[in-house]
Order: C-alpha cells, then structure tokens, then sequence
C-alpha cells in the first residue's frame, strides 16, 4: 500500500468527452496547465481497444512522469503498466485488486455510503473518490451527492486522501477544497474546454489559493 497521495488535480479523461479534440493532445494540454494524475475511462470500449489507447497515452505521460490510473479494468492496468487503478462498489473489490496485482501502487475507492469508511475495502485502498460531490451530467448512475457538508463530515472520519469529483470546476474548486479534499478530479470543465490547458490552469490556481 502506498501512503503517500500528492496529488492535487486528477483528470479523468475518455475519448467522448474530448468533444473531438485528440485525446492524447488534451492530456498534454491538461498537464501543462496543472494536472499531475490523470485516470483513463474508457467505459464502452473492448479490452482491446482501451489498451491501446492506455498505451498511447502513457508515451504522453512517461514524458512529463504523470502517473496513469485506469478505470475497472485490472488486465488493462497490468498490461499497460499503469501506475494503478480506481474501482467502485460495482467493481472488483480493492482486496481482490491487492491479491491479483500486488505491484498496483495507487488504487483508488469510490464512496457512495458512510459505512464504506469502515471497511476492509476502505483500509487497503491508497485514497478515495468521493462520489459525487455534486450531481453531475457526466455520470448519471450516481447514488446522492455528498454536498460540502458531505465531505467535511467524511473529513472527520478518515484520514485517507480524498478525491473529490462531480462537477469540479474553477468557481467551486476553493470551497471543495476547504471543506477537506486533498485532491479534484475533473471531467468535463477540462475535456470539454476549448482550452484544456487554461482551464486546468484555473482550478489549480483555485486549489492553490485554498492549501
Ligand atoms: C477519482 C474517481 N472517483 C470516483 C470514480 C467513480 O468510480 P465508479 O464508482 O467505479 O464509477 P465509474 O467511473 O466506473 O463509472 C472515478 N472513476 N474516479
Ligand atoms: C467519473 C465520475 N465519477 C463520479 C462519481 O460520482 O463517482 S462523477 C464522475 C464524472 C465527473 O465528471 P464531471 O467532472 O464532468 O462532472
Ligand atoms: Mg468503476
């Protein structure tokens, strides 16, 4: 297990929600302007298709040495190298994902109820997606969203780095962060952008100002 969670912006990126800009370009646009973590989340392609893409993209990140997390898929981790993994309650669990591949170095939870915090799922993962902290277009099957309130109340209980995610964005990026997060995750106000790099800009001058 690896304690250590630096990590500040995390983009969480697929193809679609590029809007048809490369994807590989908006990663590279992404971290110049700030991220330092990105998960790839490929949520309908074959295992085939998605390790390539995981491939590609790694060129992009070896380059900047900005780790890769994959979404679900274990064999697609593993082959490609990554960095590590982020699982949900739909998922392998993370002590199987600890059994299966015990060089994954960062692997991370998603929490949708307040009796996850206390489980052995919790204690082997490296930090936790807070899911969701705002309802989000993005991603329709969420449970309910955790609200600043939320979060500072998952504050109070863990000391695990926590992700926060849904509708991250530079207007609530301060708030989010002061209210417990150690990190954002972001979808759409950075893949969406018509300017990924100044966007990502954005939010990490916003969670700077809050550190
Ligand atoms: C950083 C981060 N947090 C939460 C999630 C959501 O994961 P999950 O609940 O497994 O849902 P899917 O992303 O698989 O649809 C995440 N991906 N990343
Ligand atoms: C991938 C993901 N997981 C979520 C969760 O709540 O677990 S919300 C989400 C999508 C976040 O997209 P956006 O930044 O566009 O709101
Ligand atoms: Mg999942």
């Amino acid at each position: 297990m690896n304690n250590v969670f630096p990590y500040r912006l995390y983009l969480v990126i697929s193809e679609d929600a590029c809007n048809g800009q490369p994807l590989n370009k908006v990663a590279e646009m992404a971290i110049l302007g700030g991220v330092d973590i990105i998960q790839l989340r490929e949520k309908f392609d074959t295992s085939e298709v998605f390790l390539k893409k995981a491939m590609s993209l790694q060129e992009v990140l070896y380059k900047y040495n900005v780790p890769l997390i994959i979404n679900d898929n274990l064999d697609v981790a593993r082959r490609s190298k990554a960095y590590g993994i982020h699982v949900g309650n739909s998922d392998l669990p993370p002590t199987v994902i600890r059994e299966g591949w015990p060089e994954c170095q960062c692997l991370g939870y998603s929490i949708e109820y307040l009796k996850q915090l206390i489980s052995k799922e919790t204690l082997v993962s490296d930090y936790l997606g807070i899911s969701p902290i705002f309802d989000t277009l993005t991603k329709r099957d969420t449970v309910t969203q955790w609200g600043l309130a939320g979060l500072r109340q998952i504050r109070g209980i863990t000391d695990k780095p926590l992700v926060a995610i849904g509708n991250m964005n530079a207007q609530n990026a301060y708030d989010v962060m002061k209210a417990g997060a150690d990190c954002l995750a972001v979808v759409s106000a950075i893949c969406g952008a018509a300017d990924p790099e100044k966007a990502a800009g954005e939010i990490r001058g916003n969670i700077e100002r809050a550190l």
